[in-house]
């Protein structure tokens, strides 16, 4: 496995037509969590710093090009829905919980994202193109992902996961099986975090 030095994240700006659907998203956010459970907290300044915030980061290291993205366990937006508000590439989010995955209808419909495809099924099933960008955040260890991963990514396919502070023991799980080049970005949002970028993914011996 090739891996890189920790590079730190540059600042998110986004413009203010995204600003304003966040906005929209936050609001609808906050009436849906009164009714099913989508995040923890429903403190505005939290979920901007701890969900939106959290989530925009991940812009940069998005690859140029059009080429579809995939989120997978989505919950309540995140990433996905946050970055689909600020790009224009397909993105299709993967959730299995019939009530979030209704959500997240919802929120793409009044924000007006046309570009997304809510998938209410499970990620081991579902059928999507082949993927250019992968995210997923607080869904399961790298071990049981990386087989998601590969089935769904394009040849030059990139995927993101924001990981918490067993990143590394992730990794060396993870490890054998696998040839991929890892690089680590320090968090913005949570001192004890890193986002894993992996590329090249292939079964060791493929
Ligand atoms: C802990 S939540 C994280 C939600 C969101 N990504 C976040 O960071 O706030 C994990 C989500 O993944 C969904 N999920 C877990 N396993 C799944 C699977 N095999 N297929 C589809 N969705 C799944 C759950 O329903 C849940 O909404």
């Amino acid at each position: 496995m090739k891996q890189d030095l920790i590079d730190t994240m540059p600042p998110v700006a986004v413009s203010r037509e995204t600003e304003a659907r966040l906005e929209a998203f936050l609001a609808l956010l906050l009436r849906w969590n009164a009714r099913i459970n989508l995040v923890a907290s429903s403190d505005p300044a939290v979920l901007r710093q701890r969900h939106i915030a959290d989530s925009l980061q991940l812009l940069p290291l998005l690859p140029e090009g059009e080429g579809p993205m995939a989120d997978l366990g989505s919950g309540g937006g995140f990433p996905g829905l946050v970055l689909a508000s600020a790009v224009t590439r397909p993105v299709h989010l993967v959730e299995s919980d019939r009530r979030k995955s209704a959500f997240l209808q919802a929120a793409a419909a009044e924000l007006g994202l046309s570009h997304v495809k809510v998938h209410a099924e499970r990620i081991e099933a579902v059928s999507l193109p082949p993927i250019a960008v992968l995210t997923a955040r607080a869904l399961a260890p790298l071990e049981k992902m990386l087989p998601w991963a590969e089935r769904l990514l394009a040849p030059e396919g990139v995927a993101l996961f924001p990981k918490g502070r067993n990143a590394e023991a992730e990794l060396a799980a993870a490890q054998p099986g696998w040839t991929m080049a890892v690089q680590r970005f320090k968090s913005m949002t949570d001192p004890d975090a890193t986002i894993l970028k992996l590329s090249g993914l292939r079964r060791a011996g493929a």
